[in-house]
């Protein structure tokens, strides 16, 4: 639980009523360094977080109320500013609060500053970004592959869920030239609901969503560009789904290879060697292995019939695609140890 008595980071959520602000608040409950002195909302301003969010009551958020979003006082009284808004509204606000505090850590969730140019940006978000001179200031946020980048930064920007589950699942295979561009590769994911976040429109109403899925964006989904270019691929067949459970991503990615099944496994076993969140797997892994938790559990097997690598990658998309992938870019950032109150396991069922 928190410690409120030591010299603990400050820590600021903008947009705190939504998925990611829950799980984020509920996530640093376990951290020990961390204060959460603000947490911003347009529709509570003025309500009690443990009103909105009762699952908070008797929990070190009793007096904390949502307030409406003042960049001089978030700027001044945070060291850490969690970003949990959505694209398009997100660049504006870090960078009023960059401009307030040039110092200030800010971990943004959105997609407004995951590529490397504005171009790029404005070509897949369609908006003019008003905030190009920081793209030179912002680290892309997986620790896995860009750590020491993050180091250097004081502004994150945290990747998208459907991102970190396939760029995780296949980096190994890319850096280590296995796979054979002959071929494409394919990423088929399937999302749950949260990942659409906390709003209400008739596609996520119970009865549209609850026994039945589908896929979505098969022409052209915002997250293929992202992983391409983490992944210095000129392209990805990637094809979401959303299925009816709360939490969690399971990627399954096809590429052609002619190495062994056996020299795959060793090369991912290799490479992940020293990463704690990263849980190479016997078995096909479950979303519910994840859930809760800040843990990327892979498996490696390949269809040596058909020649291809095959990897199921499974993450909590509000979890290691979020909100504990934001606070693994904090303790970075903070010089903290890296899994400081991420040690957090599933409930499983
Ligand atoms: N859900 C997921 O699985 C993942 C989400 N992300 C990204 O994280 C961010 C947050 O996602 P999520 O929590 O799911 O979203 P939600 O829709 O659940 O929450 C969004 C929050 O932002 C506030 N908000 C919405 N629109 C605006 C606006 N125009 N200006 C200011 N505040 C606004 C809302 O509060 P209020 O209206 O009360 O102000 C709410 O607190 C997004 O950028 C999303 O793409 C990244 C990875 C995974
Ligand atoms: C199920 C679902 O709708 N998922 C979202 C992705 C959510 C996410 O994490 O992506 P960003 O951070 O880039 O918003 C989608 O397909 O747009």
């Amino acid at each position: 639980m928190q410690d409120t008595s030591g010299p603990n980071v400050k820590v600021s959520i903008i947009g705190g009523s939504g998925y990611t602000g829950a799980e984020l608040l509920r996530l640093l409950l376990f951290h020990p360094l961390v204060e959460v002195v603000s947490v911003t909302s347009r529709q509570f301003e003025g309500q009690k977080v443990t009103e909105v969010f009762p699952h908070f009551s008797k929990s070190p958020y009793e007096d904390l109320i949502f307030e409406n979003y003042y960049p001089d006082k978030v700027a001044q009284n945070s060291d850490v500013v969690f970003c949990c808004l959505p694209h398009k509204a997100a660049f504006p606000i870090v960078k009023e609060l960059n401009e307030v505090n040039p110092k200030l850590k800010i971990i943004d969730f959105s997609a407004d500053f995951r590529f490397k140019s504005v171009t790029k940006y404005e070509e897949v978000y369609g908006v003019k970004h008003t905030a190009k001179e920081l793209f030179e200031k912002v680290a892309y946020g997986l620790p896995e592959i860009n750590r020491e980048e993050i180091k250097k930064k004081n502004i994150i920007a945290n990747p998208g869920c459907y991102p970190t589950s396939i760029i995780l699942g296949l980096y190994p295979a890319k850096v280590n030239n296995l796979i054979d561009p002959s071929f494409p590769i394919i990423a088929d994911s399937k999302s749950g609901v949260t990942g659409a976040g906390r709003k209400s429109s008739l596609a996520f109403t119970y009865c549209e969503i609850n026994e039945s899925f589908k896929a979505y964006s098969i022409e052209g989904h915002r997250h293929a560009p992202e992983i391409a270019e983490k992944l210095d691929l000129t392209s990805i067949r990637f094809t979401p789904h959303l299925v009816p459970m709360n939490r969690g991503i399971l990627s399954t990615i096809y590429f052609k290879t002619n190495v062994t099944k056996e020299e795959l496994r060793r090369i991912y076993k290799e490479f992940y060697k020293n990463e704690y969140f990263i849980r190479l797997k016997n078995n096909p892994p479950k979303t519910s292995d994840v859930a809760g938790t800040n843990f990327c559990d892979i498996y490696v097997t390949k269809d040596e019939e058909n020649n291809l690598g095959i990897v199921i990658s499974v993450i909590d998309n509000i979890g290691k695609g979020a909100s504990g992938q934001a606070i693994q870019n904090m303790n970075i950032i903070c010089g903290f140890p890296e899994g400081m109150g991420l040690t957090v396991f599933s409930q499983w069922i």
